[in-house]
């Protein structure tokens, strides 16, 4: 399809073209030529920005290619490559939209940027070069005009309308030629009719921009290169809702969900069972059985349900993620107590704090959608933050807590995902406020906002913060487990003594009180009655580790081999559930904590096959490490290594016994040993 626009001679670029203001290019993009751009140089692969991003500059390409691709319900789509003497960014300079698609260099690039009111000024003042872009932009109109044409119409085989894959890979399109791909490319050469243009949203360049920026088109076999810009956008299910009126309002929380940009939209027809008339306890257990598979089945990263609530006032919606019950207590994380009320017939005004509570409940999966997360939800937050400052009167207090919690959620995911400690600091004092909004028989909320209040003071803890120590965070901890009780929550309950294991074990760290060491101790222990190797053998891994770092340094402390010989077999124990070719890391930091054990053991027993079986699990610990990249635990490794082999010379040189065949019998002869015990790595189990 080769139709233009037409042109006046006078605007048709190339040599015969005798404006003075851009005599020599054969493309409008060099009128810039008078704005002092800036330089900036990528490699192939390199993603210049994202589909999304706010739009701060225009760029003009000096050199290379720049290829150009759009996420939608299909996957990942190959718009355009564009190259030397083309724009780019335009669109979203232009209209201040975030950026329409995501850029990546096809091989050296160099760009000459423009900010974006410098552009825009241009743009203003230059009526023929506005002119031009529109015909740029019109050609790419047509051009997607002709793509959208030679789609075939897409089955529809989701139950909820909409079309679209489960799995976050492309579904196929039908195929087109390259040539027709390569028409998308097109961006130079096109002329201008005399006459201005605006370059805001209203006019014909803001239509053509906002038809662009929806645009769609089949997929190319560019995979290799669409994989690096490829971030799998999360899918998000509205359940129906229930009671008279519920219709109403889900459209409203749909269209405030409708806002979030790079989520994927599944609206089910079917609602989650709850009877109210049940206790909450039984209500809600009843609720996540009924909606996991709902989840499962649409293959959705969270599920939003919930209606108008018993009072007809409020719309109460809760959130569920995929994610095993097992799989607990992770910062910001939103549980099924939580609930987020917005009042009835809200108006748009609340879509804000809608989006950003959904967001964060929405937790990444991979560090590319942790990014994504970092960039959308600050801005959000703020704006949900002021809102908060005004809630309308007449909420109860149960409510009025709900609302700060999961406001407390938001804060301390971006806390966690941007590491900014300002933020988890904020939803403390957030968390801390719903707390105090509390009434008195409101159980289940009271644990889940103390665990939420205690992953983000351990996390402070972590950072080293100056005022917050771990005694707090396990205060609020113990607080958590006053409402989750074994035989109702086993792995709430679970998960929170494992929690106050590594707490008390930095409390001993702090303090050196071995009391606490005795108190780690048992809270790991109590953990363990409840996680197993058969059902949660990671956490079971996790956990098995972590105690038999504690119990090797309190048994060192005490002197005791029997306590060591327990952390020996932990270690062991653990290291039967974090296999070498699964999880080689873990495995690497077990034998480093293995061998650190066996070390103690020996200082305390003498027994030199201990001394020998340590120098073979530091030896397995540091290989690993060096093999897997990861220098600084290899280094830390490498001098235990090296202390032990130390040891072994001293005692007895090359004659000293092969770890494989060694007897263990000692026999005393080892010289008591000066040094220090060996350097443990972090504990597991930290912030995650
Ligand atoms: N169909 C297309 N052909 C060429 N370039 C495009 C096309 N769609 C988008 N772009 C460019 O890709 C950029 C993505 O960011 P912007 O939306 O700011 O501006 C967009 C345009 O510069």
């Amino acid at each position: 399809m080769q139709v233009r626009p037409p042109l006046t001679p006078a605007a048709r670029p190339g040599a015969d073209d005798p404006r003075p203001a851009c005599a020599a290019p054969s493309h409008g993009s060099e009128c810039m030529a008078t704005v002092k751009p800036t330089i900036q140089k990528y490699e192939a692969g390199d993603i210049i920005f994202r589909e999304g991003e706010p739009s701060a500059m225009a760029f003009i390409v000096a050199a290379g290619e720049v290829a150009l691709f759009k996420e939608s319900e299909r996957g990942l789509i190959h718009l355009a490559t564009v190259g030397k003497g083309e724009l780019l960014g335009e669109m979203g300079a232009i209209d201040t939209d975030p950026r329409g698609a995501t850029a990546v260099a096809r091989g050296p690039v160099t760009l000459h940027a423009y900010g974006r009111k410098a552009f825009v000024r241009r743009l203003e003042d230059d009526p023929d070069l506005a002119l031009r872009l529109m015909v740029r932009l019109s050609r790419r109109l047509r051009n997607a005009n002709e793509r959208i044409a030679r789609l075939e119409p897409v089955a529809d085989v989701t139950p909820e309308g909409r079309s679209g894959d489960e799995s976050g890979t492309s579904t196929a399109l039908v195929p087109v030629t390259a040539a027709a791909v390569g028409g998308m490319a097109d961006g130079g050469g096109g002329g201008g009719a005399s006459g201005g243009g605006g370059a805001r949203g209203d006019g014909l360049l803001g239509r053509l921009i906002g038809v662009l920026k929806g645009g769609s088109g089949p997929k190319t076999a560019e995979s290799a290169l669409a994989g690096a810009a490829r971030v799998r956008h999360p899918v998000l299910a509205v359940a129906g809702f229930p009671e008279r009126g519920g219709e109403e309002q889900r459209v409203r929380v749909l269209e405030a969900l409708e806002g979030l940009a790079a989520v994927r939209l599944r609206k089910l027809d079917r609602a989650v069972p709850y009877s109210a008339e049940l206790d909450p306890y039984t209500a809600l257990s009843g609720a996540i059985g009924a909606g996991r598979p709902m989840l499962r089945e649409v293959g959705a990263d969270l599920l939003v349900w919930g209606g108008p609530d018993a009072s007809g006032r409020l719309v109460e919606l809760r959130f569920l993620s995929p994610w095993g019950s097992t799989e607990i207590e992770r910062i910001g994380m939103m549980s099924p107590q939580n609930a987020l009320y917005v009042p009835v017939d809200f108006d748009p005004s609340w879509h804000v704090l809608i989006q950003a509570v959904t967001l964060a409940a929405m937790e990444p999966r991979s560090e590319a959608q942790g990014r994504a997360l970092v960039e959308t939800l600050p801005p959000l937050a703020e704006a949900a933050g002021a809102l908060l400052s005004e809630l309308p009167y007449g909420l109860s207090g149960l409510e009025t807590a709900q609302i700060v919690g999961c406001y407390g959620n938001v804060l301390a995911m971006v806390g966690a995902w941007a590491n900014e400690p300002a933020w988890l600091e904020h939803a403390a004092a957030a968390y801390e406020e719903a707390i105090r909004h509390l009434p008195r028989d409101a159980d289940a909320e009271w644990g889940v906002l103390h665990r939420s209040l205690g992953l983000v003071w351990q996390a402070l803890v972590e950072r080293n913060h100056p005022t917050i120590g771990p005694r707090q965070a396990a205060d609020a901890f113990k607080a958590a487990l006053e409402s989750f009780h074994r035989d109702l929550y086993p792995y709430d309950w679970a998960g929170l003594k494992s929690r106050l294991g590594l707490l008390c074990y930095r409390i001993h760290m702090a303090e050196g009180d071995p009391a606490a060491l005795r108190d780690s101790i048992n809270a790991f222990q109590a953990a363990l009655q409840v996680f197993s190797p058969a059902d949660t053998p990671d956490r079971w891994g996790e956990i098995m580790h972590d105690l038999a770092q504690v119990l090797q340094v309190y048994g060192g402390q005490e002197r005791k081999p029997e306590i060591l010989t327990r952390a020996v077999e932990a270690a062991n124990a653990a290291l039967q559930v974090r296999p070498l070719d699964r999880v080689p890391l873990l495995w690497a930091a077990t034998q480093n904590n293995l061998g650190s054990a066996l070390f103690l053991l020996f200082r305390v027993t003498k027994d030199a096959g201990a001394l020998h079986r340590a120098r073979e699990a530091f030896h397995l610990s540091a290989g690993t490490y060096e093999v897997q990249g990861a220098k600084r635990q290899a280094d830390i490794v490498a001098r235990n290594l090296r202390r032990v082999e130390n040891l072994i010379d001293r005692q007895g040189g090359a004659s000293a016994p092969d770890p494989a065949w060694a007897r263990g019998d000692g026999g005393g002869a080892v010289p008591p040993d000066a040094s220090d015990g060996p350097e443990a790595l972090p504990l597991d189990g930290g912030l995650r």
